[in-house]
């Protein structure tokens, strides 16, 4: 039962949601419940089926819907008196500005990427306006309280980068499931559907490397004289056959491992032609491409089967003849989307197959599918009690009672019997970049690196800013925005090419650069320090920037993780700015990672200082010395690929 005080703070409270997904729907909910009269909330998306199992405000007819509009409609139905605006928006739109979130009293999350979150991290903190923080992921959830010089922003603490793997695991020696996805659909299926111009390392690496990137440069052309089937059966040969024929004859590569063996067409389906059910004219006929299987046109049913080598073999060549039969127009444009069936059935044989190859266990195209969208079921349950949580967090945030907040972590097993931790939460990192004025060390070989790369590699990516400015003392250098004359954006356009040290105002070592986000109100200053060289492998971007920690990559203790609509993994550009890229890598993105609440920060309390060696003596009194065996405090916060989060 609420007290006289809490009901008069919630009362008067003006609050924002932002996200209306699985916790966003709970949580509207339950502050209209609990009292609140006055809520706002900003969703970028519209409703879609996969979403109906636990976004309960919303029911089929509502898809296709803004989730915004829809779930303020339903929760008046049943508290009609209430004020509740809707806005379908993307939270990063330039009207939400600092302004807006001034008239707010706090400002609860329920996104699923980290680009968003530390998008209204950085407003907040401008608008001095306290933020709740959440994410879920399957049963594991979390939600943190950030109050501006009083606890952690949300950035005070790095968050993972995504899971990368070598690209030599994924394109000679892969021995998890995970490899052959990875592989199957960012080397494969870009290859064969996506664009032909991106750079792609399909062939296994061997020391022979001339003959395979020889055949690498014509193999995906389908030549004039063969038809679909004799195209299939030659990428089949080539990937599954010859490409492994050749790794083999690098005998120090399997010194110590396992030897794949290579799978030819003629070994798996002899001359059997492809099996089909009697759907396939019917099938042919659809002119539903969404709805194009290759498994009703094999008459495959479950998609909990695992399928024998043969039967994913013939998924492969049905899955390939309908892209190329079918979505034609699609191919040169195509990017791996776990919610298009075909592709997903295309990149389950391919993997199987490669993992058949490589003696590894094969999987169901659902486990598949998990794999390669980073999906970890969302729990109902899970986003329930994390928007409760956040409810509870929001009124004492809202009566000024910091000192009582708590972060919360919604663990999977009991931990001394409660499955709910609650943690005080630590105080502002001094050395952060973006609630403190620490200012950044930039590494950089001033006379080689343009503007640009500092922009993309360094001002964009790593901070995160999404409208820059760049000045060095009181001349600009760049600056993105709507306003700007013609002649401003050439100049900008301009300076972009230029390398550091030549630039109108130059930067060379010693000079301090002021970096500055308008939208999100976020200045930073960059120390600049000349450097000459660089590791190529280690610094692949050609500059270093301290003060800006990526934290190690996510554990890679599950395959899947529920992204929640965030990046996947990747070998190309990814979207998002919070996957890592590097030269020589992979990218996948682990669990937590943008699905995660803020990203999937994790902490083992093994690693969180302890008593034993305390690093930071403070925080580690916070967290409770010890938990039962393995409990590992998962700290929801960012995936991905863009990336825990809400589900
Ligand atoms: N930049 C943004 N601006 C506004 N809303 C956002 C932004 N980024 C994410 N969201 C919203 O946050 C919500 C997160 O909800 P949730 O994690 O349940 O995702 P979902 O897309 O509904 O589910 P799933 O990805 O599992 O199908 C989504 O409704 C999404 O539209
Ligand atoms: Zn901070």
């Amino acid at each position: 039962m609420a007290s006289v005080q809490q009901l008069s703070a919630i009362k008067d409270a003006k609050v924002l949601m932002v996200g209306a997904g699985g916790i966003g729907c709970e949580l509207l909910k339950t502050l209209a419940l609990s009292g609140f009269q006055d809520i706002h909330i900003i969703d970028m998306d519209t409703i879609e089926v996969s979403n109906l199992n636990r976004q309960f405000l919303f029911r089929q007819s509502h898809v296709g819907q803004s989730k915004a509009k829809v779930a303020r409609d339903a929760v008046l139905r049943f508290r009609p008196k209430i004020n509740i605006k809707s806005y379908h928006a993307n939270v990063k739109d330039s009207n939400f500005n600092v302004d807006f979130f001034k008239q707010f009293s706090v400002v609860l999350n329920g996104l699923d990427n980290l680009d968003a979150r530390r998008h209204v991290n950085r407003l907040c903190l401008a608008a001095d306006v306290p933020l709740v923080e959440s994410g879920t992921t399957g049963f594991l959830g979390q939600v943190t309280v950030h109050i501006k010089g009083k606890t952690e922003c949300y950035e005070c603490q790095p968050k993972p980068a995504p899971k990368t793997y070598p690209v030599c695991t994924i394109t000679s020696t892969p021995s998890k499931f995970v490899h052959c996805i990875v592989w199957a659909k960012d080397l494969l299926f870009a290859k064969l559907f996506g664009d032909k111009n991106q750079d792609n390392d399909l062939n296994v690496r061997s020391n022979d490397t001339a003959t395979s990137s020889e055949h690498s440069e014509d193999i995906f052309e389908p030549r004039k004289d063969e038809d679909i089937q004799q195209y299939a059966n030659r990428i089949y040969d080539h990937v599954f056959g010859h490409n492994i024929q050749t790794a083999l004859s690098n005998e120090e590569t399997w010194k110590n491992r396992n030897k794949p063996r290579p799978i030819y067409v003629k070994d798996v389906l002899s001359d059997e032609p492809i099996q089909q059910n009697g759907n396939v004219d019917k099938l042919l006929a659809n002119d539903n491409l969404s709805s194009l299987s290759a498994m009703a046109y094999l008459g495959l049913k479950n998609p909990q089967d695992i399928w024998s080598l043969k039967e994913n073999s013939r998924v492969f060549f049905a899955a390939l003849k309908l892209f190329f039969s079918k979505r034609q127009k699609e191919i040169g444009n195509l990017t791996f989307d776990k919610d298009d069936p075909l592709a997903v059935e295309f990149v389950t044989a391919a993997a199987n197959i490669r993992a058949a190859s490589f003696n590894i266990p094969l999987h169901s195209l659902f486990e598949a599918k998990g794999i390669a969208g980073n999906i970890v079921h969302a729990v109902a349950t899970t986003n329930a009690i994390i928007a409760g949580l956040i409810v509870i967090e929001a009124i004492k945030v809202l009566q000024n009672d910091a000192k009582n907040c708590r972060m919360t972590y919604c663990l999977q097993h009991p931990s001394r019997k409660m499955l709910l931790m609650p943690v005080e939460p630590f105080e502002p990192n001094k050395s952060c970049y973006v609630c403190s004025e620490t200012p950044l060390l930039l590494e950089v070989n001033t006379n080689r690196a343009k503007l640009r790369d500092l922009v993309e590699k360094v001002v964009t990516s790593k901070l995160g800013m999404s409208l820059p400015l760049i000045a060095h003392g009181s001349g600009l250098l760049y600056e993105v925005g709507d306003d700007l004359g013609k002649d401003e954006v050439a100049n900008y356009e301009a300076n972009l090419e230029k390398v550091l040290s030549e630039l109108p105002y130059a930067i060379t070592g010693g000079t301090i650069i002021t970096v500055e986000d308008l939208q999100q109100e976020l200045v930073c200053n960059i120390n600049i320090k000349h450097r000459e060289e660089f590791d190529e492998e280690k610094e692949p971007d050609g500059m270093v920037l301290h003060g800006w920690t990526p934290a190690p990559a996510a554990e890679n203790n599950k395959e899947a993780t529920d992204n929640n609509g965030a990046s996947t993994s990747s070998t190309s550009k990814p979207a998002s700015a919070d996957v890592m890229e590097a030269d020589d890598e992979l990218s996948i993105v682990e669990p937590g990672v943008e699905t995660l609440p803020a990203g999937g920060k994790k902490r083992k309390l093994s690693d969180v200082p302890n008593s034993e060696a305390p690093i930071d003596e403070k925080r580690a009194k916070k967290i409770p010395e010890k938990n039962d065996g393995d409990d590992v405090i998962v700290m929801l916060d960012d995936g991905n690929d863009d990336d825990i989060t809400a589900s």
